[in-house]
């Protein structure tokens, strides 16, 4: 699968915590990510990712154009909801994009945990539609 991963600032050690638990599962799939959430979970584990600008520097747009090329299966973009964000049209434009071709998105750990224990446990393996 094709993985999107970002993080907004205060939530990213929040991320690489989550991508570090589940690395062996990972690196089995193809990560992408904005720029500075790339650069965290390449410092904070073993995988490489792809990544694109950062999210505020046209990041989350250019997730957003991998989406609606179906080059993108899962999102796990984890939010903070209680920081303005400069870039909130960005994030919103890419939210509502996955939501347009129904990619799998989710935007707290509490839900990004679940979806890597399925992940994990090949859950999503007979799901060809999506991935
Ligand atoms: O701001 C972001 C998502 O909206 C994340 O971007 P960075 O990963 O570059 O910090």
């Amino acid at each position: 699968m094709d993985i999107a991963l970002i993080a907004h600032d205060k939530k990213k050690p929040e991320l690489v915590a989550l991508v570090k638990e589940y690395e062996e599962t990972l690196k089995n799939h193809t990560l992408y990510a904005t720029g500075t959430t790339g650069r965290h979970v390449e410092e904070g584990t073993e995988l490489s990712v792809h990544r694109f600008r950062s999210g505020p520097l046209g990041g989350d747009q250019q997730i957003g154009a991998y989406v609606s090329d179906h080059k993108i299966d899962l999102v796990l973009f984890i939010r903070d909801p209680l920081t303005p964000q400069p870039h909130e049209p960005d994030v919103s434009a890419l939210l509502r994009l996955c939501d347009v071709y129904e990619v799998p998105l989710a935007t707290n750990v509490g839900t990004a945990e679940p979806i890597l224990r399925a992940l994990k446990a090949g859950v999503f393996d007979e799901n060809t539609d999506n991935f």
